[in-house]
């Protein structure tokens, strides 16, 4: 099987990075911080969208401050690891699926840069096949672009993808693959009412999880 992941909200904790790195680009722009919550709940439609809900939040649209934010905010990404702890039983789950001979991938908003640069700090890179970031394709998720991306680079076979959001949902129905809906992450609505294959609230009943959905891979 091919099991695609999300990362942020989905495999690490890293809204409390995102934050203190949002609070940075502010302060370089004159611009007050935010608390945690209020920037966790920019997380999930890649860079440009959160920058935009930075400004936004202090009431500021403007394009030529905006790319500038987004630049800025590409600057201390990389660097942006030391805050970010991974899921309870994640590094388990993914040991046991590759021991079991599953392909992983990771699709995530975040760019690929800072994607890969946080799976090496938590020691998570070497489990995946593939690493697509919101700057893979001229398309985000939700578009399903990606998405299909990251399936096609893991081979052939039976999919699914374990995401944390809205965002994942609607991605995962634009490519028809089923979603495992971890319910620790970033989402905003009610777990059960997004459309899902299943629900994760553990890590370590991942495999079981994925086993129940399909049988015969
Ligand atoms: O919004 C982002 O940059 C990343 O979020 P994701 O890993 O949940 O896709
Ligand atoms: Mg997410």
């Amino acid at each position: 099987m091919i099991v695609i992941f999300d990362l942020d909200g989905t495999l690490i904790d890293s809204a409390p990075d995102i934050h203190a790195t949002a609070n940075t680009v502010l302060a370089g722009e004159g611009l007050g911080d935010l608390d945690l919550p209020t920037v966790r709940s920019f997380i999930g439609r890649g860079v440009p969208h959160l920058v935009g809900r930075l400004l936004g939040a202090h009431g500021i649209e403007d394009a030529p401050r905006r790319a500038r934010m987004m630049a800025e905010f590409g600057r201390h990404y990389d660097s942006a690891v030391n805050l970010t702890t991974v899921f309870p039983g994640v590094p388990q789950a993914l040991a046991q699926l590759r021991a079991q001979g599953h392909v992983l991938g990771i699709c995530t908003n975040k760019p690929v840069s800072p994607a890969r640069a946080i799976l090496r700090h938590v020691g998570l890179l070497d489990h995946f096949a593939v690493v697509i970031g919101g700057d893979s394709c001229p398309e985000r998720k939700p578009h399903p672009a990606p998405l299909l991306l990251a399936r096609s680079a893991c081979g052939k076979g039976p999919v699914v993808y374990v995401g944390d959001s809205e965002v994942d949902a609607e991605c995962a129905a634009a490519a028809g693959l089923p979603l495992v809906l971890y319910t620790h992450g970033y989402r905003h609505a009610p777990a059960e009412t997004l459309p899902h294959a299943a629900l994760l609230d553990d890590f370590a009943r991942l495999p079981e999880v994925l086993d129940a959905l399909m049988p015969a891979s």
